[in-house]
């Protein structure tokens, strides 16, 4: 799971073919699919899965999750044929385990702080927001932020005009965006994803 200019990106929130073929053709690494209820970017497992048929086998394809059961979270990704899942909530270490069975890559996300990648048997740790998808940042830029150790993705208020300085920042090996690609709330914008990828990767 590395891409040629060593910055891992996952474009979140996707809805359309058109969305995931210009987010595809512009370099993502992965592209995510909400399954969390309430979310403007929700889809269900049918969409999804005409969705990741597009995914050529080097994207990964993740099903979104926020405070649902594993049951729950093993059949919309049966349904959706999607190879990672990635969870927001309380979800625990044993909630890993029984997933790992599954073979699909394990994205775990939190807001609290992480003193290294994997605790939970995760195979990547994604550090947001308390309120994911809604485009607020963290104080990931505070003097006293301290990041995991090992390999992390940053989330949380990213936008085209700030992502370069938040990897700069905080060492972190890749970036997840939803909102900051977004003309509006649920819409994405191709040239926004374009220009994500560009300015993340910019050297
Ligand atoms: O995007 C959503 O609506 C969403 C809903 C529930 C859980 C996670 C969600 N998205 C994740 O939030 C961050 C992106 O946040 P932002 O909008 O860029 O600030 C990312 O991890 C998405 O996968």
């Amino acid at each position: 799971m590395t891409d040629a200019a060593g910055v891992f990106i996952k474009i979140c929130g996707l809805r359309t073919a058109h969305d995931v073929d210009v987010a595809v053709a512009a370099g993502a690494d992965a592209v995510g699919f909400v399954f969390a209820p309430g979310s403007p970017r929700t889809v269900d497992a049918a969409t999804a899965r005409e969705l990741a048929a597009r995914v050529p086998d080097g994207v990964l394809t993740v099903g979104v999750f926020r405070r649902q059961a594993v049951a729950e979270v093993r059949r919309f990704a049966e349904e959706s044929g999607v190879r990672g899942v990635q969870l927001h909530g309380e979800e625990g270490p044993e909630d890993f385990e029984a997933l790992r069975a599954d073979g699909r890559t394990l994205l775990r996300a939190t807001a609290e702080h992480v003193k290294r990648c994997g605790e939970y048997g995760e195979d990547l740790l994604l550090l947001d927001a308390p309120d994911p998808g809604s485009g607020k940042p963290w104080n990931w830029g505070a003097a006293d932020f301290t990041a995991p150790e090992g390999r992390w993705l940053l989330a949380g208020g990213l936008n085209p005009g700030n992502v370069r300085a938040a990897l700069a920042a905080t060492g972190a090996w890749g970036a997840d965006v939803s909102s900051g690609v977004e003309r509006e709330r649920g819409v994405k914008s191709p040239e926004l994803i374009q220009a994500f990828i560009e300015a993340a990767r910019a050297r």
